[in-house]
């Protein structure tokens, strides 16, 4: 029988669109043997009980009790994203297993990705860009006019540290800034980010000119914005969603964008994911949808995976994890 003397990695497979990136499978094979859910299955007699480990990147492989089951000897689990909600925590937990995720690493790229579609949805970019490079010259013009970001008010909903490095870009853009959360920071982190906490998330949607989400998918968090929120919201105002698509009653944005209640969206998550291509939402003309490109430049992904090792190999030697994520 193989042995072998690096601790057995899984890991869904390598490449594709849920497989780790092949950029990244020289430095994880440094520290472990690397093996994928299909040659696992194969061997599933031999290599049960040599798994330590599994890296889910992309929300694959599906942690399942079957899966659980069969690998006796699995301590950790790390995960590619700062978002759990595709795992079964306390299910994992349960069997004594470890896990973490990687806050460090994507908050910035995913601050970017909501700064972006901030402003692009504010000037209208992506209509824009439609008209410059259509054939039809006559309407280079176009006869709208965008929303002027520098001194709006921007509510941002979830303070972690997305949230706080999305307050550090807008400071930038002269916005003022309203944060909901279910802690208020520290004064002297509010006063670096010029952010002001709304207690009532109700008093954000009413004064903000753009509402943008950063909250981590939980049950309290489900549908946090419905029909009553967006009708709270000026009908100037554009949401954007940069954390998951179940944070939104898509019903009730789809009727709002509509019927005019807020001027647009901009959504980087949807449920599910993609949109069937038949979706309303995707005829309509006041939203930009983007592939839930949040987390992916080369850089964060790099350091996803960095920060996964560094939890992995901390669990296995039995260390404090850099970003360990409990059942509750
Ligand atoms: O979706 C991205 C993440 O969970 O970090």
């Amino acid at each position: 029988m193989e042995e072998y003397e690096l601790p057995v990695l899984l890991v869904n497979e390598v490449g594709g669109i849920c497989g780790v990136l092949e950029a990244h499978v020289d430095f994880l094979k440094t520290h472990f043997n690397l093996i994928t859910m299909k040659e696992f299955l194969e061997n599933k007699n031999i290599l049960s009980k040599k798994v330590q480990a599994i890296y889910v990147w992309w929300h694959k492989p599906v942690i399942d009790h079957e899966l659980l089951q069969s690998l006796p000897n699995l301590k950790v689990i790390a995960n590619s994203g700062v978002g759990m909600d595709h795992l079964d925590l306390k299910l994992i937990s349960g069997c004594g297993i470890k896990m973490a995720n990687c806050p460090h690493a994507v908050s910035s790229s995913t601050a970017d990705t909501g700064m972006a579609l901030l402003l692009a949805s504010a000037r209208r970019l992506v209509e824009g860009c439609q008209i410059a490079v259509s054939l039809d010259t006559e309407c280079f013009a176009p006869d709208w006019l965008g929303e002027e970001v520098t001194g709006a008010t921007l509510g941002i909903i979830g303070m972690g540290n997305v949230g706080y490095k999305i307050a550090l870009r807008a400071k930038a853009f002269e916005m003022k800034i309203l944060y909901h959360n279910r802690k208020q920071r520290k004064e002297e982190e509010e006063q670096a980010i010029g952010a002001i906490y709304c207690k009532k998330i109700e008093d954000l949607l009413q004064q903000s000119d753009f509402v943008m989400l950063a909250v981590t998918l939980t049950p309290q968090t489900h549908k946090l914005i419905g029909k009553r929120e967006l009708e709270l919201m000026k009908p100037t105002a554009i949401l954007i969603n940069i954390s998951r698509g179940l944070v939104v009653d898509q019903e009730a944005l789809l009727e709002a964008l509509r019927t005019g209640i807020i001027k647009a969206a901009a959504l980087d998550v949807t449920y599910p994911e993609p949109l069937p291509r038949d979706h309303p939402l995707l005829k309509l003309k006041n939203i930009i949808i983007t592939p839930h490109l949040g987390i992916k430049t080369h850089k964060t992904t790099r350091m996803i995976t960095e920060e996964a090792v560094a939890n992995l190999l901390a669990a296995l030697n039995g260390l404090p994890m850099p970003s360990e994520v409990l059942p509750d």
